[in-house]
């Protein structure tokens, strides 16, 4: 990387930092498609299974200790939930309702499904969608279908692993290892992966920097 590169990066880290710690207000939460705010802004995605820690991770890049609302129980978020950030907005947050949750009505779950795959399909703003991935347990088939869903529907996507204070850093090091080269063959996966703390802060700087230049790419 030059020297040129390197400046790039950092300002724009600063320029992250800066922004996520201004404005940030939750927008509106959407039961239905046709509760969606207008296309207005560029919007980043948060997606994954059930529980991997969606909404704790947008209280940690955003620096808000609960604006999305996180659960121990499976299923909490079950909208999905736009948050703006920047003054004026910038761009926005989409807080998901997880996939792969066997305990939620069958009903509930094909609504959820529906709703998630529509929206990430078809929404024009969408700029980056995170696909996230609980470190402990590495890709479930559940996770590989959601990213060839999104190869298809050539939607690019960062694969971002959570919790990862849970496991040993040799651990980590083995499941990221695997995953990131699945990741690969993906045709929609950016090639590096993100490891996160939404606990422990750990990957959060660097992930707000990965926003801020998609939402501008
Ligand atoms: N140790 C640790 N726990 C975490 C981390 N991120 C999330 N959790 C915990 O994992 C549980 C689920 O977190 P949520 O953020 O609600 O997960 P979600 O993906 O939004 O879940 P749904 O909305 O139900 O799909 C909560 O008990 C969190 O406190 C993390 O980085 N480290
Ligand atoms: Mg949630």
């Amino acid at each position: 990387m030059s020297e040129a590169d390197d400046a790039t990066e950092a300002e724009l880290a600063e320029e992250a930092a800066r922004l996520f710690s201004g404005r940030v207000e939750f927008l509106l939460s959407a039961p239905q498609l046709k509760f969606l705010p207008e296309p207005d802004f560029p919007e980043v995605a948060f997606c994954g299974r059930s529980n991997v820690g969606k909404s704790s991770l947008i209280n940690a890049v955003t620096g808000r200790r609960s604006i999305a609302r996180a659960s121990v129980t499976p299923g909490r978020t079950q909208e999905l939930n736009f948050f703006e950030v920047g003054e004026p907005t910038q761009f926005r947050l989409v807080d998901m309702p997880g996939y792969g949750f066997a305990k939620a009505p069958l009903k509930v779950v094909e609504k959820w499904r529906g709703l998630v795959r529509t929206f990430l399909r078809g929404r024009a703003p969408l700029k980056r969608t995170l696909v996230l991935v609980d470190s402990r347990h590495g890709l479930k088939d559940s996770d590989r279908e959601m990213m060839k869903m999104l190869d298809e529907a050539a939607v690019g996507y960062r694969v971002v692993l959570t919790k990862t204070d849970k496991i040993k850093a040799s651990e980590l090091e083995a499941v990221a290892g695997k995953v990131e080269a699945e990741a690969r063959k993906h045709v929609a996966a950016y090639p590096e992966i993100h490891r996160t703390s939404a606990e422990k802060g750990m990957g959060i700087s660097e992930l707000r920097a990965a926003i801020l230049a998609d939402v501008r790419a």
